[in-house]
């Protein structure tokens, strides 16, 4: 059984806008998947509704056996953690221990254990230095990590970030990538919406693009930086080694710089 599923999903806002339109997405236990596709295309839509914050309008979400649709979003926010595209609509607590005790507190955890995972989830996102600062008095892109460290804390089977790497530096995609690469170590299934497709190409297994309220299709990066019609649907560009080697023929499926350095040589 998929760990996350979406199956035959339509789901409009309010005011009737439909932003998800009949889409199936299946997502395996300990997967670690990315979502691209362009503004709009409904990724925080989808993913909003995998926690439980949003939910379908049609079809059905399941988190295992779990139906979105019978639970509270805060039942369903205790197997699935999400981070806010926007951190300042998730902080609200004016230290960085603070907010990410929050979570795990909710969750009426025992003491030490609480205390484990918040010490954790600090040290893996490099939060630990900051812990007694306002977050307020800290950078956006540390904000970020501030909001992915009290959703780490709560120790969610399933979480999702929404664009991490959005205003982050190189260190920052560093530290992004080192804490994906120990979640998924640690078994956790993650789902990271990301419009950087270089940060696309070495973090993940599988990449799902989205266009236009739909899922067009989906696969290891290998395949999909190399699925042109997909990626002029979503309005992708290849990462810029893969267009390197297209440019200069040098055979498909190429993402990787050790790759391209390999193809080149052999060509001459
Ligand atoms: N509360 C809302 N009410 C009505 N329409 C909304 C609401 N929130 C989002 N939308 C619309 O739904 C569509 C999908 O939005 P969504 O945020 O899921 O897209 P996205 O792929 O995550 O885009 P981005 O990359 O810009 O974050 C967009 O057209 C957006 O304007």
């Amino acid at each position: 059984m998929a760990h996350v599923s979406l199956k035959d999903v339509t789901f409009a806002y309010p005011n009737g806008f439909v932003a998800i339109d009949h889409i199936n997405i299946e997502i395996e236990k300990g997967e670690n998947v990315a979502i691209v596709g362009q503004n709009g295309a409904g990724k925080t839509t989808t993913v909003k509704m995998c926690n439980g914050l949003l939910r379908p309008t049609k079809g059905d979400v399941k988190i295992g056996d779990m139906n979105t649709k019978d639970y509270t979003t805060a039942q369903v926010s205790r197997k699935v953690g999400y981070v806010f595209q926007n951190p300042d609509d998730q902080i609200f607590h004016s230290s960085v221990y603070d907010e990410v005790v929050f979570g795990p507190k909710m969750m009426k955890l025992a003491n030490e254990k609480v205390e484990k995972q918040v010490d954790y989830a600090l040290k893996i996102t490099g939060m630990d230095v900051f812990k007694n600062e306002n977050p307020y008095n800290l950078p956006l892109s540390t904000r970020k990590f501030i909001t992915i460290a009290a959703i780490i804390a709560m120790d969610t089977e399933v979480m999702i970030f929404d664009e991490p790497t959005a205003g982050q530096d190189l260190e920052g995609n560093r530290r992004l990538s080192a804490i994906l690469k120990e979640l998924h170590h640690q078994g956790k299934t993650v789902i990271t919406i990301s419009h950087d497709m270089e940060f696309v190409v070495s973090n993940f297994e599988r990449v799902i693009v989205m266009a236009n309220k739909k899922v067009v299709t989906s696969g290891p990066p290998k395949k999909i930086f190399w699925d042109f019609p997909a990626l002029e649907e979503a309005m992708l560009k290849q990462p810029y080694i893969s267009q390197l080697c297209n440019s200069l023929n040098l055979g498909e499926g190429i993402i990787h710089l050790e790759e391209a350095v390999k193809a080149i040589k052999d060509r001459s």
